[in-house]
């Protein structure tokens, strides 16, 4: 009988893209996996059952599948941090670096109450600086990001220990070394 399959038997990785020298590691086929998604998605939710999380902020894109699932199971609710433009007014907005580029992100003034718990979840942590963008947003709004969980961490890019500077719990489900 065949083991049954873990986390990173579900994820792809693609060489140069969408640039030359990135190794894009690829979540879809773990999401589009019945299965596989329920495995994620009980994975990142695991440590936080019974924790008072009162929101999940997701970024867009991945950030939206996964983390509407476990604010599901949590009971929570699902703050979307979105790309500039796409959200209505009142919004704020954050700049931040990426792995490949640079980018804004924003949040409606109406997602995160003063003294909202808000767990992060997200698909993937490189740099960390979509995370960080997270986090300064939600603390504008008077919440704080206890916890941050992703599928994927790619640790030589730093992201992780960027956010545990800045006293957010990293749950990661997979690792890969180098780049
Ligand atoms: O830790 P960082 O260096 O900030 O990188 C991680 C972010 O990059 C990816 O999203 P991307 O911005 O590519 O958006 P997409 O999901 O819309 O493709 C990924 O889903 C994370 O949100
Ligand atoms: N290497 C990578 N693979 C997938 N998504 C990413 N987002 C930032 N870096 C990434």
């Amino acid at each position: 009988m065949k083991p049954p399959k873990t986390i990173p038997d579900y994820i792809r990785t693609i060489p140069d893209y969408p640039h030359a020298g990135i190794l894009f590691r690829d979540v879809t086929p773990l999401c589009a996996d019945a299965q596989g998604f329920r495995l994620a998605v009980d994975q990142l939710t695991l440590p936080f059952t019974g924790q008072k999380i009162d929101k999940v902020i997701g970024p867009e894109a991945r950030g939206f599948l996964l983390g509407g699932a476990v604010a599901h199971q949590l009971s929570a609710g699902f703050a979307a941090l979105r790309k500039q433009g796409k959200l209505p007014p009142p919004v704020i907005a954050q700049n931040y670096a990426l792995e490949y580029g640079e980018a804004t992100v924003e949040l409606s003034e109406h997602a995160i109450l003063p003294g909202d718990q808000v767990l992060l979840v997200d698909d993937l942590i490189a740099t960390g600086g979509t995370a960080e963008a997270a986090v300064a947003l939600v603390e504008r709004l008077g919440g704080t990001v206890v916890a941050a969980a992703f599928i994927v961490d790619l640790p030589v890019l730093g992201g992780r220990k960027r956010l545990e500077a800045l006293g957010v719990k990293v749950h990661a489900l997979v690792a890969y070394e180098g780049l």
